[in-house]
């Protein structure tokens, strides 16, 4: 039976669970803040049948105690692989909530194995929404965010969604009594900066001068705060609330929508593509599946090591090699038939520029017509320019993290899942 039939009970989680409370985030953003608000949508909530003998949740879990899970954005890049994740290596695991604003077809797939899925579709920037998705839950994965460096949004709709979303799911989380947060941050909390300072192979407390303009950063920097500084307050019940941020650098994998368009890019271009930024420029990269598994260790052993963990920061890492953004990603196009021309950037820097800042002119002049939003943008430019790299073991000193692939299981994996865009698209 697809989702759209299994609509049930819209709303229904949020009678269980009392009602809204205002969020206090006015005057965090460094720029205008939130302009007008965006046309509600509605809140759906699709269960998979119940499997007989399950019983209804407790405040602090499922049924004996074991928890409930809340993957907000469950339906995203990384979050599908947190679902997926979760579904295979949380075996204690009772019941799952995916709560996305799109509920993907690949949902109904879940619904066979032993633990209860929840498919809820609805907004976090709707703060009764997200309270009854989290009502008598143990711990929310928040990933859900808009991750818009192109222009395609407003900076209003990235604040709303990125800081509000985060305040409504934290105050979710006191009102309704849910202990553990796990929230899904960005390197972009620190850098690049503007002044394109580099942050070569720095870990979590390498000092290092976080300016940030661009609402997306912005967004992410101020998100982040609000739930390290939620760690600690008291939830429903009077238990403290245990918070922690995974701050991936740029995430690789099946479904890597940017890859798919330079994979694209290259097809149309006769098999190449073009060097743009010096080969000596490293960009921090990080593989998915590695990225869901801190996602779920921290979601595990957060009850645990709340002393340690509460209010911290890990940067998400593996053991994919440091490398340019555009050498990294012939690492898997290359095997798919593309070619990098050139071994140093075939246009000067200074005309990249000026390129990117006609494509932002472009984009604001177009406005009123259409969305212009190619991928070179002064923004975009500046992040692939910049040396930016991890080297960290703090994930595994705290919470005993180790990569779930090597590098060669990720490299293979994101070829094949690219070979497979290949056929498919032919
Ligand atoms: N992709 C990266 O390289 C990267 C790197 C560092 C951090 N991150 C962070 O990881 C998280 C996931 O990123 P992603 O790449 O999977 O992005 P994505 O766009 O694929 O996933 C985000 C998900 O959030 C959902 N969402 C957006 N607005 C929502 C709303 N108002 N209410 C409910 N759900 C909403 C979307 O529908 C989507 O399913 C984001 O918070 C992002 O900032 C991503
Ligand atoms: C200059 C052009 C030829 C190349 C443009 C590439 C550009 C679109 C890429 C380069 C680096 C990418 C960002 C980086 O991997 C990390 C993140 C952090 C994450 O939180 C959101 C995505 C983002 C910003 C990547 C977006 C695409 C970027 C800028």
């Amino acid at each position: 039976m697809p989702v759209e039939e299994r609509v049930a009970t819209r709303g229904r989680l949020w009678q269980e669970c009392g009602g809204p409370r205002g969020g206090g985030w006015a005057g965090l953003c460094s720029w205008n803040g939130p302009g007008g608000r965006r046309s509600r949508r509605k809140g759906r909530v699709c269960f998979w049948p119940a499997r007989p003998g399950r019983r209804e949740d407790s405040p602090s879990g499922g049924q004996s105690g074991r928890p409930v899970t809340v993957a907000a954005g469950g339906c995203g890049f990384l979050g599908e692989h947190v679902v997926r994740m979760l579904l295979q290596r949380e075996p204690r695991l009772c019941e799952l909530r995916i709560f996305d604003l799109h509920l993907g077809p690949w949902l109904d797939e879940l619904k066979t194995g032993p633990v209860r899925v929840t498919a809820i579709q609805g907004d976090v920037t709707q703060a009764h929404e997200v309270a009854a998705a989290v009502a008598g839950t143990h711990v929310v994965i928040h990933t859900a965010g808009l991750v818009d460096v192109f222009g395609k949004a407003s900076p209003e709709t990235i604040h709303e969604v990125n800081v509000q979303g985060t305040q409504n799911v934290i105050e979710a989380c006191v009102q309704t009594g849910t202990q553990f947060l796990v929230y899904t941050s960005s390197m972009e909390v620190v850098g690049p900066n503007v002044k394109g300072h580099p942050f070569y192979r720095g870990n979590e407390d390498t000092p290092y001068e976080a300016v940030h303009r661009h609402p997306y950063p912005c967004s992410k920097a101020l998100a982040e705060r609000l739930v390290l500084e939620a760690n600690g307050r008291k939830v429903r019940g009077g238990l403290p609330l245990v918070t922690c941020a995974l701050r991936p650098t740029g995430i690789y994998g099946e479904g890597h929508q940017i890859m798919r368009d330079f994979y694209h890019q290259g097809l149309r271009l006769g098999g190449r593509l073009f060097r743009a930024i010096p080969a000596s420029v490293e960009h921090g990269r990080v593989y998915v599946g590695n990225v869901a598994w801190m996602h779920v260790l921290v979601a595990r052993e957060l009850e645990q090591r709340a002393a340690l963990m509460g209010g911290q920061v890990y940067f998400c890492y593996d053991k994919s090699p440091y490398k340019s953004y555009e050498d990294f990603n012939m690492e898997f196009l290359r095997p798919c038939g593309l070619r990098l021309v050139g071994t140093r950037p075939l246009l000067p820097y200074w005309l990249l520029v000026f390129l990117a800042a006609l494509n932002a002119l472009l984009q604001w002049l177009l406005r009123p017509l259409l969305l212009y939003a190619p991928l070179l943008n002064p923004y975009t430019l500046a992040v692939a320019n910049t040396t930016f790299t991890v080297s960290t073991n703090k994930a595994q000193r705290h919470f005993g993290y180790e990569p779930l692939f090597s590098w060669e299981d990720s490299r293979t994996r994101t070829i094949r899942w690219v070979q497979g865009v290949e056929s498919s698209s032919q």
